[in-house]
Formats: structure tokens, sequence, C-alpha cells
């Protein structure tokens, strides 16, 4: 059987009396994609928050890839192949998008994030960031300065940037919020084509349950800190308690 790429056992955080996340184990296994959902104050934020080290767990543990990362900083376990994108853009809104890729690339390949850098023109560096926004169909606006393009393009540079690490475990933050139909598509066709054509394995928290049916092999609800199911679309749909808990009158919306 194939070995996980993220374990995680009886993770826990409490803030005083509050207990945020409480033992929640997981495994992810490479290449899948497995959504984390829930209600507001389900945990999903500070869960994220204890796997890229902007937290610390109170009790369990993380591993990954057989290396225990539990409450390492978020920069070593950025390194060892973890990336998140966030919900607000962070972004440099005065450089081009493609600037922006190819500073995610030097640093990466350990060169400075300084700007005269990437003034440089690091020919190899150049064609790595041409190549991944081809892949995030962005070619288009490489040479249009980050800060003008529209929401949803922001949200993919963020992508591309996230990508130029070359992450094993990509976790998305509502990785659709705030965008339009058409946007929110492209960001879900994204995802499908990356999980099934790259080497990538991704952890995505989102509300918006048409998005997370499309692109989830597994989901794992939570509720009050607690995981209430870890299953495949069709038993998180099928599960009473989730429908109770969670789900209540809108249910419709999670129709395929
Ligand atoms: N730094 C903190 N200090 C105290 N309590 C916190 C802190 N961070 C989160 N909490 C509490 O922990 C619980 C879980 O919050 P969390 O933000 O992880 O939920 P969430 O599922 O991400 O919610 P949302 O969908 O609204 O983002 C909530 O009751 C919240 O008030």
């Amino acid at each position: 059987m194939t070995e996980p790429l993220l374990q995680v056992k009886n993770l826990t955080k409490r803030f005083g009396g509050v207990a945020a996340v409480s033992g929640v184990s997981l495994d992810v296994f490479p290449r899948e994609t497995l959504a984390i959902i829930g209600p507001n104050g389900a945990g999903k934020t500070t869960f994220y928050n204890m796997l890229s080290g902007r937290m610390t767990p109170t009790e369990g543990s993380i591993v990954l890839e057989g290396t225990d990362i539990t409450g390492l900083p978020p920069q070593r376990i950025s390194r060892m192949g973890v990336s998140r994108s966030f919900q607000i853009n962070n972004i440099f809104s005065e450089m081009t998008v493609r600037e922006n890729v190819e500073v995610a690339l030097s640093a990466y390949h350990g060169h400075s994030r300084r700007w005269a850098n990437i003034a440089t023109r690091n020919k190899p560096i150049q064609q790595e960031a041409d190549s991944i926004l081809e892949r995030l169909s962005l070619s288009d606006l490489a040479h249009r300065r980050a800060g003008v393009i529209s929401y949803g393009d922001k949200r993919l540079v963020e992508i591309a940037v996230v990508l130029a690490t070359r992450p094993h475990l990509v976790l998305l933050d509502e990785p659709t919020a705030g965008m339009t139909p058409d946007e929110t598509h492209r960001v879900t066709a994204l995802v499908k084509s990356l999980a099934s054509t790259g080497n990538y394995t991704f952890l995505i928290t989102e509300h918006d349950m048409r998005v997370v049916f499309d692109v989830a092999d597994r989901i794992l609800v939570m509720h009050r800190g607690q995981s209430l199911v870890l299953g495949t679309p069709q038993e998180v749909r099928a599960h009473p308690e989730v429908r109770r808990a969670y789900l209540g009158d809108a249910d419709e919306e999670m129709a395929p």
C-alpha cells in the first residue's frame, strides 16, 4: 500500500478553554486532493496553521514523508515541501506577473529574493516562469503589473508562485472565495488538471460545495474542532450526521 505523504495524529490546539482543534487524525496520500470542510469556527484555519507551522499544536504530531515536522517554524516546513496559498493576496503588485513567479523561483533555487537579481534576467528562471504561467493559462498576462489584473487572476498568480517552490503538498485556503463563476471554473479545472497530471497533493478548504465535490477525492468534515467524517464525496454526501450538523437545508448544493 502507498505510504502516506502526511500523517496527522491526534492533533489538538487549545486556546485557554477552547479546543479549536481536538484530536484530529488524518493520513493524506500522494497525489490525492483532500478537502476540509465545516461550518465557521469548525477549526479549519487552526488546522492549516498547525500544518504550515504558524501555530504549535498543544498535542499530537504531524509527520511529512516520514519526518516529524510538529512545531517546526513555517520557513522550515515550507522548505520541506509544504506550500500554502492564502485567502489574502500576497503577491508583489508593483512587479509583473512573470516577475512575481521569477522571484519565487529565484528564492527556491537559493538566489536572493532581491529585485536586482531578477533584473539580471536569469534565462533558465525566465523559461521556468514562462512554463508555469503557460500551465496556468496566464501567459497573456505575463508582462502586466500584478496590481492591475483581476482578483481571480491574482489568485491564480498566487498559485503560480506556490507551484514555483515545487511543493509536495499544497495547502489551498478558500481558493475560489470572491471569484466570479467563470474564475471559479478556471481554478477548479486547474486543480483537477494539476492533480491528475502533476506530482501534486492538495489540501483544500472551501465553502463552495460544488467546488468541493468536483475536485475532492476525499473529504474531511470538521465540526467544533473534531473530525466528524472522513470519506469519499459519496460517503460524506450520504452521512446523516453531516447532513444534520453541517449541510442542513443546503443539501441540494451538494448535488454534482
Ligand atoms: N488565536 C485564537 N485565540 C482564541 N481562539 C481562537 C483563535 N483562533 C481560533 N480560535 C477559535 O477556535 C475556533 C476555530 O476557529 P478557526 O478559525 O480555526 O475555524 P474555521 O473553521 O477556520 O472558521 P472559518 O470558516 O470561519 O474560517 C473558533 O471558536 C475560534 O474562535
